[in-house]
């Protein structure tokens, strides 16, 4: 009994002193903390894990709003991580000594592409010095017969489903010609999704591991579990991420045997000399298979959004489609010269980027020992900060009717069709490429693509949304991209919609 009795109490005295422990915990970080003075949802500021539960449940982009509506421009999302709407870009993404470094846990990517530009850490300059030529303007009009090919079998195969009158999903749709185009630019080759606009297996593999990865971020909260987790991996999973490694080192390597003078991706980093820009062969593998993810489906995305927003705003697509069939008078006169003249077009990329940024949550980055000035506020060493894409462009403080889809707001105030009632919008809070050293290498290559897409699409057919189009397709969670579903839209020839 006497046993019994001192098992009870030192049972009762554990579980108060782990409760004890965590009350203290709490109150520490409620009104001792130096984030406490910033509002945010209650539990959130006493523990990670509300916060942790946003990666899972894909809810993030739209939770991180609301928090915004209600709590104001600054939020805390967990005890030691802040949310910012307000144009802080330079703040925390920008040039500057020393600079905000990237926190890890944000990608749980293998650890064959933590070799890769993206997670580089003092490599970062080397690398991006290797591979921005192959980015340059200079080089992307010499990479525009690679780029229209694809376009252009778009245009062919969008052709045989109008006359067989069945509805196309332009997910898809984008995601292979967006696929093929960075393959042929990287590796010399397509993977051959254009010839039937069908997945690969590799590819279907590819949109799991990228699901995988997103869902799996939270788990590096826990170092021990996130290894236990890696190590449960089931053996099918693995060594199809392996096997999907190992094909873009054969593709590189056989790229690499031919003997051409291509100007793409490899051919303008290999011929390129500067002191300084030099990758490891395992860099330059990790790097392709980076490309193969950080270039495609970002900007298949960008284009779903975009034509969601047109299929559902009959007076903008009108007005684009317009411009587009207007502006030229063949085919041929659609260049990645002339297409960037043309005022709407620009205007409905920057709306439908802002409407369904392809990266949606906030890319967080950590104050550095000495602390950092952020929109006007100190923030202590060692917080995690963000902007997230879609809450700051959703927030009605950054732009007036934030939820309408209106390409006006992005024209010239010279143009006559510039609304002045969007005078107070901050259209610097748009930066769907991020800003400073590490923002997107591939923004020129993404809004050529963009926008020789929209207007070879444009311009050859009419299009509507599909009777079976999912008409709530807008809401989706999303697992750091979002989880696009397909978005059927029936191709018509020109002058059924469009008069
Ligand atoms: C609409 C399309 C795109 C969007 C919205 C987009 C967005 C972004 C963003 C937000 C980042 C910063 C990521 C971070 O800080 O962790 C980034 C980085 C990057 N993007 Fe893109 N991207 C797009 C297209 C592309 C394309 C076409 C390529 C190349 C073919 C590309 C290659 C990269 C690379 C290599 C990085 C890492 C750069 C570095 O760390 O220095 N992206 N992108």
């Amino acid at each position: 009994m006497a046993l019994l009795d001192s098992i009870q109490n030192i049972g009762t005295l554990a579980i108060s002193a782990v409760v004890l422990y965590f009350a203290t915990h709490a109150i520490y970080n409620l009104y001792f903390h130096p984030l406490s003075q910033h509002p945010g949802p209650l539990l959130n500021a006493i523990s990670p894990l509300p916060r942790l539960y946003l990666n899972i449940n894909g809810r993030e982009p739209q939770t991180v709003l609301e928090w915004h509506l209600k709590y104001g421009p600054i939020v805390r999302m967990a005890p030691n991580e802040l949310s910012f709407i307000t144009p802080a870009w330079k703040d925390i993404y920008g040039f500057k000594r020393p600079e905000l470094n990237k926190d890890w846990t944000m990608y749980a990517l293998s650890e064959n592409t933590k070799r890769s530009i993206l997670l580089a850490g003092a490599d970062h300059g080397r690398q991006r010095k290797m591979l921005a030529p192959a980015f340059s303007e200079r080089a992307l009009k010499l990479q525009q017969g690679m780029l229209t090919t694809y376009t252009g079998m778009m245009v062919e195969r969008l052709e045989e489903r109008m006359k067989e009158n069945k509805s196309v999903d332009m997910a898809k749709v984008f995601n292979c010609v967006t696929f093929d185009t960075i393959a042929d630019l990287m590796f010399g080759k397509p993977l051959g999704l254009c010839e039937n606009m069908e997945y690969s297996d590799w590819l279907s593999q590819l949109f799991v591991s990228i699901w995988l990865a997103g869902a799996s971020r939270a788990l590096q909260y826990f170092p021990l579990l996130f290894r236990l987790a890696t190590m449960m991996i089931p053996k099918h999973i693995q060594d199809s991420i392996d096997s999907s490694y190992q094909n873009t080192v054969d593709k590189v390597n056989k790229r690499l045997e031919m003997e051409t003078e291509r100007p793409d991706m490899l051919g303008l980093m290999l011929s390129h000399k500067e002191e300084g820009a030099e990758m490891t062969m395992d860099e330059l593998y990790a790097n392709a298979d980076l490309l193969m993810i950080a270039g495609t489906e970002t900007t298949a995305t960008s284009l779903c959004g975009l034509t969601w927003h047109l299929l559902n705003n009959k007076r903008v697509l009108e007005k684009l489609t317009k411009e587009i069939r207007g502006a030229f008078k063949s085919i041929d006169d659609i260049t990645m010269e002339s297409l960037p003249r043309l005022p709407y077009l620009s205007a409905c990329l920057e709306e439908g980027m802002r409407m369904f940024p392809a990266v949606p949550e906030g890319i967080r980055r950590i104050t550095p020992a000495t602390g950092a000035n952020i929109s006007g506020h100190f923030i202590p060493a060692n917080v995690k900060v963000s902007i997230p894409h879609y809450a700051a462009y959703h927030h009605p403080s950054n732009f007036t009717s934030p939820r309408t889809f209106c390409p006006e707001r992005w024209l010239q105030t010279s143009h006559p069709d510039y609304d002045p009632k969007f005078a107070a919008d901050k259209k610097e809070v748009l930066q769907p490429f991020s800003v400073g050293p590490r923002n997107c290498i591939g923004l020129t290559l993404a809004y050529h693509e963009m926008r020789l897409i929209t207007a070879n699409l444009l311009w050859h057919f009419d299009v509507e949304l599909a009777e079976e189009a999912n008409k709530d397709w807008l809401n989706q969670t999303s697992h750091l991209v979002w989880d696009k579903g397909p978005l059927a839209v029936n191709i018509l020839p020109r002058g059924s919609v469009v008069v």
